[in-house]
């Protein structure tokens, strides 16, 4: 654990960063630091690895007064992740990721072996060891960094913005590394951001700070949306919190209504793309392939017309807001709920998915099989109780021509 005990900055020039802060940083969770610009945040951060003294209090590591230990020693036990990685420019990536390993004194071929290891943890191709900080793109070098903070394997992870250079598709991907290998390896992180979105993403425990580093609220993710502390807070969070909320709750609280019939149900259509079934919802009809994967909605008012896209969202792995995406920006209202090979095991529409919203808990998972009497319900798909237009869904075929390719009624009973 970290703790601070009454740790302050105070600078030559008389500016006070952090004024007498007490807080604990539990070992094994994500802690993020995230409040407005000036407020101390790196201040904090570096206080952990000695880069900043502090000039009141004290900062204990696992009990220990940090100010006792060496500060190269104490460095090399904690890793440290900026923004913009911070490489090296001359050193290839394999020996940028190797920096801690040749500073504790491995053999050569013991650290590029364990920065090898590493690369692959981040994601990034073996083929990317060779090159230069400048061959690789921001996002890539981002992962470099966190390879690097991580090779001398340190329980201590300090993040200092590291992914707010790179655009926001990049960022979600980086933030999802994190969350993965963090659920594999368990380290104490501290983690600094601007952005509150990030924060209740990334964190365990979210400390929103004010100036002077005082703490305006410490939190869980969930609690400090929706219970803010004050107005100051509250306005902090964002006009849109109760939105944001929706990222953390699971999309296993929808009622996904099971597609009716499937494969070898009845007859199907062999088109150029492979055998492919339809299923009615109003005027819209879902395209699937004959393993279930959903090829697009048709509009059965406009004959001919293009496929549109059939989003969709995994129960098991999505949250609200991801249900919700998906079933706003579906043609048809409705999203597909698929499975983690991509097959649809069910359908939600908006009806059902604002349902979940209103619900407190959760989770909540209706018992298998509904009421429309529609038969050959998928039990396999989470069973569902709502009501709404997609229930009036009927399996069908159709033996019209769509936008992927001519479709030639045969009968052939699923393609099996
Ligand atoms: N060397 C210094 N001398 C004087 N004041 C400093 C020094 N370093 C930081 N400060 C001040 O201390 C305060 C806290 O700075 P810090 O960098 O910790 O804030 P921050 O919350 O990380 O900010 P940002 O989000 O903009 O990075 C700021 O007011 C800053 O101007």
């Amino acid at each position: 654990m970290i703790r601070f005990d009454g740790a302050g900055k105070r600078h030559p020039d008389g500016t006070v960063a952090v004024e007498g802060l007490d807080l604990d940083i539990p070992t094994g969770r994500t802690t993020v630091l995230v409040g407005p610009s000036g407020c101390g945040k790196t201040t904090l951060l570096r206080m952990v690895n000695r880069m900043v003294e502090p000039t009141s209090g004290r900062v204990l590591l696992d009990g220990t007064d940090v100010s006792e230990l060496d500060p190269a020693k104490l460095r090399r036990g904690i890793g440290y992740v900026i923004q913009q990685a911070g490489l090296f420019p001359h050193r290839r990536v394999i020996d940028n990721i190797a920096t801690v390993p040749y500073l504790l004194g491995w053999d050569r071929k013991k650290a590029r072996a364990r920065a090898a290891e590493l690369l692959d943890l981040v994601g990034l191709a073996p083929e990317t060891a060779r090159r230069y900080p400048f061959q690789l793109s921001g996002g890539q070098q981002q992962r470099v960094g966190v390879a690097r903070a991580l090779a001398a394997d340190p329980p201590v992870l300090l993040m200092d913005e590291p992914f707010s250079a790179v655009d926001p598709v990049v960022r979600a991907g980086l933030q999802e590394e994190l969350l993965r290998l963090q659920s594999e390896l368990h380290k104490t992180v501290l983690f600094v951001t601007h952005d509150i979105e990030e924060a209740v993403r990334l964190g365990d425990q979210v400390v929103v700070l004010r100036e002077r580093g005082r703490i305006a609220q410490l939190a869980d993710p969930h609690t400090l949306l929706t219970a803010p502390a004050d107005a100051d807070v509250a306005a902090f969070l964002g006009r849109d919190r109760g939105l944001r909320g929706l990222g953390l709750r699971p999309a296993a609280a929808v009622a996904v209504r099971p597609i009716p019939g499937g494969p070898g149900d009845g007859p199907a259509q062999r088109s150029p793309h492979g055998v492919r079934f339809g299923v009615r919802f109003g005027g819209w009809e879902l395209t699937l392939d004959d393993q279930r994967r959903p090829i697009g909605w048709i509009d059965r008012e406009a004959p001919g017309a293009a496929l549109e896209p059939a989003p969709g969202f995994r129960p098991d792995a999505d949250t609200l807001r991801g249900a919700l995406d998906a079933a706003v920006l579906s043609p048809a209202g409705i999203a597909v709920a698929l499975d983690a090979d991509g097959r649809a095991i069910g359908t939600a529409d908006r009806e059902a998915v604002l349902a979940a919203l209103a619900r407190p808990s959760p989770v909540d998972i209706a018992a298998p099989g509904h009421p429309s009497g529609v038969g050959a319900a998928d039990t396999s798909a989470v069973g569902a109780s709502e009501t709404g237009p997609s229930a009036a869904a009927t399996t069908t075929v159709t033996s019209r021509a769509t936008a992927s390719g001519a479709v030639e009624t045969d009968g052939a009973g699923g393609g099996r």
